[in-house]
């Protein structure tokens, strides 16, 4: 507990990153609370992914806090902030999963990689984890060539979920799928989310799919986090920037301001 309230899972704080004259992150301040579902809306380069590459360690601040579990992961020694950062799982964009290796391979990379488990255990923990987002065993000795795009994310998400990691990242979960596939995807990582007991946190422009995954939502403007409530109020904050962006109108003040 911090001041009364829940430690967050997540804790940024004037988080800064430009890249040359380009302040991309300019102080953003989050809370991502934990076991819940929070996502972070905002506009093509508003700096979603850049403010998850600097939670994972793949972009280096310029300033600011990021705290996992109330530590601060920037200042502690390398081998400690590894060992956070091992805990946390990602669905990437297009799924990136290695062509070369059969799906098994792919789900438990990480854990192959590490040397956490032997091959013989892979292959059963794969099996268990491609049941629990509806695909067959079988599947795990396919090649991702082999596969439909929905089945593909489903195994990308068995993949962000194998190490049974305590926080997830989802980068556009529902991008390139259909309506009802989106909406089974949606379902499942609500599923394997809360069956891990983790925390999520989503980037996506999909506002059908922000709903069902999310319970909080943020919204980033101008590098900064302008906005945080309930993702079921999206389209209905009574914020003009956010309904405007959640419900994709032309007219509105974030209109206004790129015509100045
Ligand atoms: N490694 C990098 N080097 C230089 N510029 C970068 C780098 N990474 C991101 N940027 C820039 O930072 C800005 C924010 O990028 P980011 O990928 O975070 O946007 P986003 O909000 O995730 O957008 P989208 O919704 O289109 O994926 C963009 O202008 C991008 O060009």
């Amino acid at each position: 507990m911090r001041d009364g309230t829940a430690l967050p899972k997540i804790r940024l704080r004037g988080l800064r990153k430009a890249f040359g004259a380009k302040q991309v992150l300019d102080g953003v301040d989050l809370d991502v609370a934990a076991q819940h579902g929070t996502v972070i809306l905002g506009g093509s380069g508003s700096g979603k992914s850049v403010t998850i590459k600097c939670i994972l360690g793949l972009i280096e601040p310029d300033a600011g806090v990021i705290e996992i579990d109330g530590r601060d992961v920037l200042r502690m020694p390398r081998g400690e902030r590894r060992e956070v950062l091992d805990r946390i799982g990602m669905l990437f964009q297009n799924g990136a999963l290695f062509d070369s290796l059969p799906v098994w391979e792919n789900v438990c990379f990480k854990l192959l990689a590490q040397k956490r488990i032997t091959r013989a255990a892979a292959r059963d923990r794969a099996a268990e984890v491609l049941g629990q987002v509806g695909l067959a065993a079988s599947v795990g000795d396919l090649y991702p060539a082999e596969l439909s795009g929905g089945m593909q994310k489903r195994v990308a998400l068995a993949r962000a979920v194998a190490a049974r990691p305590d926080i997830v990242f989802f980068d556009e979960p529902t991008t390139g799928l259909d309506p009802i596939m989106g909406s089974v995807i949606d379902g499942l990582i609500v599923d394997v989310v809360k069956r891990l007991g983790a925390t999520a946190l989503s980037i996506t422009h999909d506002m059908a799919s922000a709903r069902r995954i999310a319970d909080t939502a943020a919204m980033i403007h101008h590098g900064r986090i302008v906005w945080t409530g309930p993702a079921a109020m999206l389209g209905e904050t009574g914020n003009a920037m956010v309904d405007q962006f959640a419900r994709g109108e032309r007219e509105g003040p974030i209109q206004m301001e790129l015509r100045r």
